[in-house]
């Protein structure tokens, strides 16, 4: 793409690491396109509800055997039983990341079911496509920030790893938890990109001046005429940040 920043060939790999692609296709032949497309540039893919349900899963094996690393975005959430009993098959997966729903059942349900293994467990706080009205509609009688604090105490408490939040949150939920919670962060927009279904949007430069320690990006690099330019745009926007 005419104007795009090179990829400095000095990245480390944690920098790279820090963008994690969502891989939202419905069959593997389109992600094997993109996975190709991508190259080099992208070692962090993210496997969520859609491509779950087309073959995604066994797409995530081949990714992890190519020596990338997968965050499989199952968002679990069920009596406690079956989340555990679920968390502990996912665990044999060998992705790095699973999101459970932050509810206090949920979460600690989750946590006993991966116990012993490396999977780590990211809670979902208040989806990035909601806004305070969304919540009060829903039945919420609190907004976005008061929820995603709440919430993240719960995930702390219960012991999960990290959190998915927006970036307006990620400022705060930081300097109370320090590092001891991942935050990974969906409902990033580059500068001019569309919002599209998403309400609470931040640029990469923002959302990791904000705390954020993983940025989710999907259709600004998936849906891009060139997904490998726009993705070193974004590593090139990070790395500068
Ligand atoms: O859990 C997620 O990954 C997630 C949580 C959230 O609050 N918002 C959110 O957008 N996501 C996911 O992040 C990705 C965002 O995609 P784009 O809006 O295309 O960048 C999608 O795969 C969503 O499922």
């Amino acid at each position: 793409m005419p104007g795009a920043p090179a990829l400095d060939r000095t990245l480390a790999p944690n920098l790279r690491e820090k963008l994690i692609v969502a891989l939202d296709v419905s069959t593997p032949s389109e992600a094997s396109a993109l996975v190709r497309a991508l190259g080099e540039s992208v070692v962090f893919y993210k496997i969520g509800m859609e491509f779950a349900y087309g073959g995604g899963l066994a797409f995530a094996d081949s990714l992890i055997k190519d020596g990338k690393q997968v965050f499989l975005d199952l968002k679990l959430h069920d009596i406690p039983t079956t989340v555990s009993r679920a968390c502990a098959n996912v665990a044999r997966l060998g992705a790095r990341f699973l999101t459970v729903h932050a509810y206090p059942q949920t979460m600690a349900a989750a946590k006993s079911g991966v116990a012993g293994s490396p999977l780590q467990l990211l809670g979902v706080t208040v989806m990035t496509s909601y806004d305070d009205r969304d919540l009060a509609e829903a039945g919420f009688a609190c907004g976005v920030k008061e929820l995603v604090a709440r919430r993240a105490a719960q995930a702390c408490a219960a012991g999960l790893d990290g959190l998915i939040l927006s970036g307006e949150e990620a400022r705060s939920v930081r300097a109370r938890y320090g590092s001891n919670l991942l935050l990974v962060t969906p409902g990033i927009r580059p500068a001019g990109a569309q919002a599209s279904d998403q309400k609470r949007t931040m640029t990469p430069a923002q959302a990791i001046e904000a705390g954020a320690d993983y940025l989710v990006v999907g259709r600004p690099v998936t849906a891009a005429k060139d997904p490998k330019a726009a993705a070193q745009e974004i590593l090139a926007e990070i790395a500068a940040s």
